[in-house]
């Protein structure tokens, strides 16, 4: 898949091997984060043990956002592929632009679940992943580092579904063209649906937890990413935003 060659951006199967290859990288960045505690506090906004210098909100907000505007600089948002937690905050790279030719419709950078992405993650992954409830003081700077980590990886996963939507359009004009008219939303998260691709995906991943997630050579090791918890992160948190992405890029394919 080559960013300055649509043809071969929006061909399903590039990306769906894309997406294969984003779940080894989500799965070791999950059990990195799972060798800390659940760490409250990096989430709280404005926690009293965690003055930050003129800005208001989370530890991890302030990590995530000033790590965003150093990547911004070197053209880390021009990426098609990338979208920011912070859009307003970014700013112009001192390096030349790409110019990457136009894959997605104009407003693509405007569906951005980054904010829904990064509440679930904290709401129901991070309970999931990680070692044991608490703080951990010592690690508060760890913590936010993998969090990003996780964060980045799961919205590149999550966005490719504006790739995967354009792919859909293109590959039956009027029977989507229909469907937006009709503002069938209904319609068009059946038509974008594939379960075969979708039970593929959480047998591979069980299979991929089972020897990732454990020393292969000491299987009464202890499990640190549970098959059980990745198929769930999965089916109930990964899959359903990434067609929540296709379905509001589609509703929108219209747009003049
Ligand atoms: C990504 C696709 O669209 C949908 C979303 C999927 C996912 O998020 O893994 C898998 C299949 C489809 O239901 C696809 O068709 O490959």
């Amino acid at each position: 898949m080559d960013f300055t060659e649509p043809e071969t951006v929006l061909n399903l199967k590039n990306i769906r091997d894309e997406l294969v290859r984003m779940e080894d990288s989500i799965i070791f960045k999950f059990i990195e984060r799972s060798h800390y505690a659940t760490c409250p506090s990096v989430y709280k906004e404005n926690h009293p043990g965690l003055e930050m210098p003129n800005f208001k909100g989370s530890f991890l907000d302030w990590a995530l956002s000033n790590l965003e505007i150093a990547h911004s600089r070197i053209r880390r948002f021009e990426s098609p592929d990338e979208t920011p937690f912070f859009p307003d905050k970014i700013q112009k790279s001192f390096l030349p632009s790409v110019n990457y030719p136009q894959i997605l419709a104009p407003y693509a950078s405007e569906v951005n679940y980054n904010n829904k992405i990064k509440r679930v993650y904290i709401e129901k992954i991070i309970p999931l992943i990680s070692k044991k409830d608490g703080d951990d003081k010592n690690n508060f700077g760890s913590v936010a580092t993998r969090d990003i980590e996780c964060l980045q990886s799961l919205s590149r996963r999550i966005h490719f579904g504006k790739f995967v939507a354009e792919a859909k359009f293109q590959s039956d004009i009027p029977l989507y063209t229909k469907l937006i008219e009709d503002k069938d939303v209904e319609g068009i998260m059946k038509n974008i649906t594939n379960s075969a691709v979708e039970e593929r995906i959480l047998e591979r991943l069980t299979k991929k937890a089972e020897v990732y997630g454990v020393d292969p050579t000491n299987k009464s090791g202890e499990k640190r990413i549970t098959p059980e918890y990745l198929v769930k992160i999965y089916k109930e948190i990964v899959i359903p935003i990434t067609k929540e992405v296709e379905v509001e890029y589609l509703m929108r394919r219209l747009e003049k």
